[in-house]
């Protein structure tokens, strides 16, 4: 997962191969929440693991829920109907599809609850509900604004639950107050049939099929008459199937759908497989799959994978009542800016009342793009956006997971603009590693590198590594390669001299080498501090002056150019290695400054050193490194010099990021 404040997306030429998608959200927390109140011990396989997961999985831990991990596997002791905590405090997050199941759960298991969540979900309507669980005479009390969490729930007795007349509920703002009613209402149901009446039209009714099918699974068989009314027979009881197996997230499949009809094809791939969701799933989203092959995606399905290639081009524009699919919708919208014309989606007000309110979020990004966008109460109208007229944006996600997923198929625009997804954690409600996963099925049109070259003890490491961690890049310490090569000849008692040159340069290929959450590791053994001696980086300078070395280690280091980027630091870094880097940092600092750093850096590590011998090791090597007849250290010509001697670590890096800004510009507005 990227926790940096954005994330850089290079433009993007093609798309082509697999991915395995995590477990759908809305399945995972009713699934959940079934294991949980059923008698018996449910085994539950492929469970997403992500935010809303997480707050779910807290919650039932805090009402007494048995849960155990067994690898893949989470194992939940259902509580059989009965409450083991009768008094808890549960913070939700944004997680409407925990907040609504567990308010109609608990108000009717008995016990005294307190429900909260992030400041978002107490704007997020659930007056709806909780009207319906008063009729019925629950107890429960609002500790905010009225209609809104936090909640407070009182304990009732079920014989004071007036279950006679139906219950009605509002199904016109969000149909997760029905599946809430219709998860938590088998539980009063022992004696006597409840019915539930639905007021107004329903919506995300596809939702509703999910939890009437999980609810079978568990063995309560509503019986439904149109959409209107549903009645929960009488001697209703969860009984956990044992096993269940959680679908692939349709949403989330709708990322790579898109990206397989959008994308050129990748050489070598025949298109874009999604494994895990496919024909015979049982989530609304799976229809995305009808809009795209609307607007011209070519759709392959089994009834657990799909294949997905571009078949017309330009898309076609669509024109659409997207009230069945309300998630995957907002994925068309990016989709229409490579359309043949306007398209418009329907009756999508939901979207008003989600994470975020979606119509304003997509209008206002959208158009940062350059597109032109008109927003109405339930409705959005995209004009597609012709070449030459996209704009460089930053688009700001509004802690909506949906917003970041498909504004990163922008990166697929004509004009080759990398795109800037701000907070892209935000992904972890429902697909904490979905950037990773795009990365893996994407060829970039380039890899973003920036090239800190100088040396000894300029600072290059910590400057590196620094902007690495804020980009969110990966981070290339191409000394240490010349580290390791210079240890490993040691070891093998060659001496570091041209005699030995192709028995170095051997060795050299084939070093067991892996780097590892910062520390270097040769074979099982961690050499990390072993070579951060001085000594060591003598015997780098050394090996690294013969030219068949630095032509093993070049693959190994081009290698390291991946997706979202590099940051790489070295000496030649920008002149051989990454000759097309956009960014070259040529850094140097006095030699008294230099020796200075690095006799205080020595000292903190406990090793004891003496700052005359250190500037005289020092400027030895810069005279080898830069008098060497390859690769020789020395500025690229397109490099620019930053003399940090008088600066700090942070001002250094605040210099080149301020360099990167001129390179790769985002308006934000
Ligand atoms: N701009 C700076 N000002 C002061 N000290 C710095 C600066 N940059 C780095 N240092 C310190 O200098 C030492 C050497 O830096 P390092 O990044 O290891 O250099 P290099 O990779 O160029 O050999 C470190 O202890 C680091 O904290
Ligand atoms: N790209 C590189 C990186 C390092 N090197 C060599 O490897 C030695 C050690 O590199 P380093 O970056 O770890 O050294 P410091 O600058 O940290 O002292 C340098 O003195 C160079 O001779 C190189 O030749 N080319």
């Amino acid at each position: 997962m990227y926790a940096t404040h954005f994330l850089d997306l290079p433009p993007l030429l093609s798309a082509g191969g697999t991915v395995h998608l995590p477990g759908s959200k809305s399945i995972s927390n009713r699934v959940l929440l079934l294991a949980a109140l059923a008698s018996g011990t449910t085994r539950v396989h492929d469970l997403l693991d992500s935010d809303d997961t997480r707050v779910m999985l807290d919650a039932l831990r805090a009402l007494g829920c048995g849960l155990r991990r067994e690898g893949p596997v989470l194992e939940i002791d259902g509580l059989g109907g009965q409450v083991r905590t009768a008094q808890a405090s549960l913070f939700l997050g944004n997680a409407g599809t925990a907040m609504r199941p567990l308010t109609a759960a608990l108000a009717l298991l008995g016990g005294d609850f307190e429900l909260r969540g992030v400041p978002r979900m107490h704007e997020r309507p659930i007056g709806d509900l909780v009207d319906a669980l008063v009729q019925l005479g629950c107890e429960l009390e609002y500790l905010g604004n009225p209609g809104y969490p936090p909640l407070r729930i009182r304990p009732v007795a079920q014989a004071q639950l007036h279950l006679d007349a139906p219950i009605r509920v509002r199904g016109d703002v969000s149909s997760q107050f029905l599946t809430a009613l219709l998860l938590a209402l088998p539980l009063a149901a022992t004696q006597r049939p409840i019915v539930i009446e639905v007021v107004g039209e329903l919506i995300s009714k596809p939702y509703v099929e999910i939890t009437l099918n999980l609810l079978a699974r568990f063995g309560i068989a509503i019986e439904r008459e149109g959409w209107q009314r549903f009645t929960i027979p009488a001697g209703s009881h969860y009984q956990s199937p044992g096993q269940i197996h959680v679908e692939a997230d349709a949403s989330s499949a709708s990322y790579f759908i898109a990206l397989g009809a959008l994308a050129a094809p990748r050489a070598g791939h025949d298109g874009i497989r999604i494994e895990g969701v496919g024909a015979a799933s049982i989530q609304g989203d799976i229809r995305f799959v009808d809009a795209a092959r609307q607007m011209g995606a070519q759709v392959d399905s089994g009834p657990n994978w799909l294949q997905v290639r571009r078949g017309a081009w330009p898309l076609k524009a669509i024109d659409l009542d997207a009230n069945h699919i309300p998630d995957a919708a907002m994925t068309l919208a990016v989709m229409a800016l490579y359309a043949d014309g306007p398209s418009t989606l329907r009756n999508i007000a939901s979207w008003r009342v989600k994470e975020t309110d979606r119509i304003d979020a997509m209008a206002i990004e959208l158009r940062k793009l350059g597109a032109t966008v008109e927003a109405g109460p339930d409705f959005l109208r995209i004009e597609p956006l012709p070449t030459g007229q996209w704009r460089r944006a930053a688009i700001h996600t509004y802690d909506d997971h949906r917003v970041a997923m498909c504004f990163s198929l922008a990166a697929l625009n004509p004009d080759g603009l990398p795109v800037r997804i701000l907070d892209p954690k935000c992904v972890a409600k429902t697909f904490p590693d979905y950037f990773e996963t795009l990365f893996e099925v994407v060829e970039p049109v380039a890899v973003p590198v920036i090239c800190v070259d100088g040396p000894t003890a300029s600072g290059k490491g910590t400057l590196a590594a620094e902007l690495a961690r804020q980009l969110g890049y990966h981070y290339l310490d191409s000394g240490a390669l010349y580290r390791v090569a210079g240890l490993a000849a040691r070891r093998a008692h060659l001496a570091l001299e041209p005699s030995q040159e192709a028995a170095i340069a051997d060795l050299a290929r084939a070093l067991p080498l892996r780097f590892d959450a910062g520390r270097v590791w040769l074979g099982d053994e961690d050499i990390s501090d072993a070579i951060r001696t001085e000594a060591a980086g003598m015997d780098a300078s050394r090996v690294s002056a013969l030219p068949a070395v630095r032509e093993a280690l070049q693959a190994l280091q081009q290698g390291f150019r991946r997706l979202p980027g590099l940051v790489a630091d070295g000496r030649d870094m920008g002149t051989v290695i990454f000759p097309d880097a956009p960014l070259k940092v040529y850094l140097t600092a006095s030699a008294a400054h230099r020796a200075e750093r690095r006799h205080k850096q020595l000292i903190s590590k406990g090793i004891s050193a003496n700052i005359a011998d250190l500037r005289a090791d020092l400027e030895a090597r810069d005279a080898r490194d830069s008098s060497r007849s390859v690769a020789p250290l020395k500025p690229a010509e397109d490099a620019r010099l930053l003399d940090n001697s008088d600066q700090t670590a942070q001002q250094s890096v605040d210099q080149v990021l301020h360099w990167w800004r001129q390179v790769q510009p985002f308006s934000e507005g």
